[in-house]
């Protein structure tokens, strides 16, 4: 039985099958348009790698909800954890009462995040909350307003980080004014620019020095690995010199480590592959295997150059959210998942390069770990194909893979895959992948 038959045997309908499709109905009447999903399968349980949806079809997932469950769906060490907290107290507000699982997560953070400098960490409920509360940190510690961003970037959906953003469509469009003091400039895109990391850094700097002045910048606020923007892999060398010139200038460095951190790339953080040591780091998806947490984890003296009472907010660090964290974090380590990701990468990357030899139409192959992506573009050009590359996601959710794709062309492709999945089902899943290629790029 070839792998792509092997998936369909785990499909028992249509997708989406009649139960999704009457689910999709009630939804139209109660939930709002603006929230779109990528696959109208309605899913009533999960484990590992799988997913089990209200028609019974099994899907192998490769999109992990977007880089959040690392460790798998309903990991036995999260589940029980949480099984646990549930019982005992959902929410107290750390603000009011405190409890000894917010600290646990944050001295794992000291000890997990790049750097062995006096560490300070706070929780959030989102990556976006994480990123607005990094800015407001440095620029509380540095008396500074002025924000560098890039372009390509995601960092979310809120004013701020809306602002920091760089896609309007369907991030920004019509829900301006965007926060002041933010300057986006030039990141490294290598398939596209084709600058070596320090030339591209330079291009940036420049850009800073000339545009806003060193002395005025805050912080500057960057992916290691670019997410939403395209799964874009900056040249080496590019990080290390902005990181260098933010230390020279007084200027905060916060790695955005929403979508890369916690094993996705094969590292713990995605910062750790040069050696950068971010002043910030913002953390979420992948810390707490599904529930809901962020954090802001960095120098001490930038964090706790906040007042008391300057950082909080309801359900920042939620017992039960604490509770799933410090499960995620002990399957990472028992299970080293950052070696999982890296076969995941040794496994994925040969593939898809032969796949882009073999039909023309995949322009650039990348990515760390298990964070991969393939860029597909017109044969012979860069000209990004943005409907090839749906017909290919389209192809692949009907197969029972669930694909994901980004960018800021709409052409990628991406991979994000449970660090844990089985190498029977990394296989199952590609096989699909490269059939939906093969036959949707000849049509
Ligand atoms: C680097 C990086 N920073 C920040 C965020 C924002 O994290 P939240 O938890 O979605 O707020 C993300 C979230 N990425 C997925 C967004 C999906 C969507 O909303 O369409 C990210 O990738």
């Amino acid at each position: 039985m070839t792998a792509t038959t092997e998936t369909q045997r785990r499909l028992r309908t249509e997708i989406p099958g009649p139960a999704s499709r009457a689910l999709q109905e009630r939804r139209a009447g109660v939930v709002a348009a603006g929230v779109s999903s990528v696959l109208p399968v309605y899913i009533t349980s999960a484990e590992g790698g799988l997913l089990t949806d209200a028609d019974g079809n099994v899907l192998i997932d490769f999109g992990s909800g977007i880089a959040v469950t690392n460790v798998g769906h309903a990991a036995p060490a999260v589940v029980n954890r949480v099984r646990e907290q549930v019982g005992l107290f959902t929410h107290t507000c750390f603000m009011v009462t405190p409890y000894e699982g917010y600290v646990e997560v944050c001295e794992a953070l000291d000890k997990l995040t790049p750097g062995t400098h006096e560490k300070r960490s706070v929780l959030f409920n989102s990556g976006a909350e994480a990123v607005e509360n990094a800015v407001k940190i440095a620029r509380a510690a540095t008396g500074r307003q002025a924000v560098v961003v890039f372009d390509h970037a995601y960092h979310g959906r809120t004013n701020l980080t809306m602002a920091l953003t760089a896609k309007s469509i369907p991030y920004k469009h019509g829900f301006g004014p965007f926060a002041p003091e933010v300057y986006r400039v030039p990141g490294s895109y290598p398939y596209r620019d084709g600058l070596s990391g320090p030339e591209a850094a330079r291009i940036a700097i420049d850009r800073i020095e000339k545009q806003i002045g060193g002395d005025q910048v805050a912080a500057v606020v960057l992916e290691p690995v670019q997410g939403e923007g395209g799964f874009i892999e900056p040249a080496a060398g590019f990080l290390p010199a902005l990181s260098r010139w933010c230390t020279e200038n007084g200027v905060v460095f916060v790695a955005d480590e929403v979508q890369t951190g916690f094993c996705r790339t094969g590292e713990w953080f995605a910062s750790t592959h040069e050696e950068v040591v971010p002043d910030l780091i913002a953390t979420a998806k992948g810390i707490a295997g599904g529930l809901p947490l962020a954090a802001v984890t960095g120098r001490a003296e930038l964090l706790d150059a906040v007042p008391p009472g300057g950082l909080g907010g309801t359900y920042g660090g939620n017992p039960i959210a604490c509770a799933a964290a410090l499960g995620s974090i002990e399957v990472m380590r028992q299970e080293n998942l950052a070696a999982s990701a890296k076969r995941i990468e040794n496994t994925v990357l040969p593939r898809l390069r032969a796949l882009a030899e073999e039909t023309g139409v995949i322009g650039d192959v990348r990515g760390r770990g298990a964070m991969l992506a393939a860029e597909f573009v017109k044969p012979g050009t860069t000209e990004p194909d943005a409907d090839l590359t749906k017909r290919i996601a389209q192809a692949c959710h009907q197969a029972g893979v669930v694909v994901l794709t980004c960018g800021t062309y709409g052409n990628v492709v991406r991979l994000l895959p449970p660090l844990s999945l089985s190498t029977e089902l990394l296989d199952e899943g590609l096989s699909v992948l490269e059939h939906a290629v093969r036959t949707e790029a000849v049509k």
